[in-house]
């Protein structure tokens, strides 16, 4: 049985205008995450790895094409619907964590649940329960900057899902880290987007945890290609 896609893109175009000069980033470009999918996508700088991340995440509208997040286009709804729906329904990580120094790991992993309106009793027990997960629960009370860069990465992540978005969008989300505990966070990541039903698109330079992944893509002429196989 083919199991439903959680997002489609559907020739999407993107284009920037630089003075009297039109950049097409994506032309055309047709993708497609299915539950607890988990895909690489592996091309090279300057490809338009973000803008299909932003442009899947709602962050950024397509210029012609949809997006369609459970069967709902989103493509040309308003600034305001599209922020609703990515509240609730999408999850970013970056490759520099973006963690609120001024909170615990604890209370970052909280304030997306906060955000949409949670009590905070509940949103603290999901919070300890990611931080469980991510094993390091140990860290709960501990500030960004007295945590390890892959702790951080970790933190990010559970936040990322808090509000257990459909997909997971992650641009270069262990970039930053040393390849043993790159290889640990991804390990941790995986298990969760394995166990959470998510769909995950996971922008990465790193070939060995590509290959770790479901299916790899790269982008080529603006189009979303499938990369090599195996
Ligand atoms: N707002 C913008 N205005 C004009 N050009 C832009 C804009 N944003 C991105 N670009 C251009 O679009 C192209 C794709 O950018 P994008 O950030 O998507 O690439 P990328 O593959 O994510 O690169 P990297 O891996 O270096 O982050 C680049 O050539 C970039 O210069």
């Amino acid at each position: 049985m083919m199991a439903e896609a959680i997002i489609e893109l559907k020739s999407v175009e993107r284009h920037y205008v630089q003075g009297p000069r039109k950049l097409t980033i994506l032309n055309g470009a047709d993708f497609s995450l299915k539950r607890g999918e988990m895909v690489a996508l592996v091309a090279p700088s300057g490809s338009g790895k973000s803008t299909l991340l932003h442009t899947a995440g709602l962050l950024e509208r397509p210029d012609a094409g949809d997006v369609i997040l459970a069967g709902r286009a989103c493509g040309r709804l308003s600034d305001d619907e599209r922020t609703s729906i990515r509240r609730n329904d999408v999850g970013f990580v970056y490759q520099f964590h973006h963690l609120l120094p001024e909170f615990t790991a604890l209370e970052n992993i909280m304030m997306p649940q906060l955000i949409k309106g949670l009590p905070r009793k509940e949103a603290a027990e999901r919070a300890a329960q990611l931080l469980d997960y991510m094993q390091i629960g140990k860290r709960a009370s501990h500030r960004p900057s007295e945590l390890s860069g892959g702790e951080q990465q970790r933190v990010a992540i559970a936040r990322a899902v808090a509000n257990a978005p459909l997909v997971l969008l992650a641009d270069e989300p262990t970039g930053n880290l040393d390849p043993v505990t790159a290889s640990y966070v991804f390990d941790a990541l995986g298990a969760l987007v394995r166990q959470s039903g998510l769909a995950a698109l996971i922008a990465t330079h790193n070939h060995e945890l590509a290959a770790r992944m479901d299916r790899r893509v790269t982008l080529a002429d603006g189009k979303v290609v499938p990369l090599g196989s195996g």
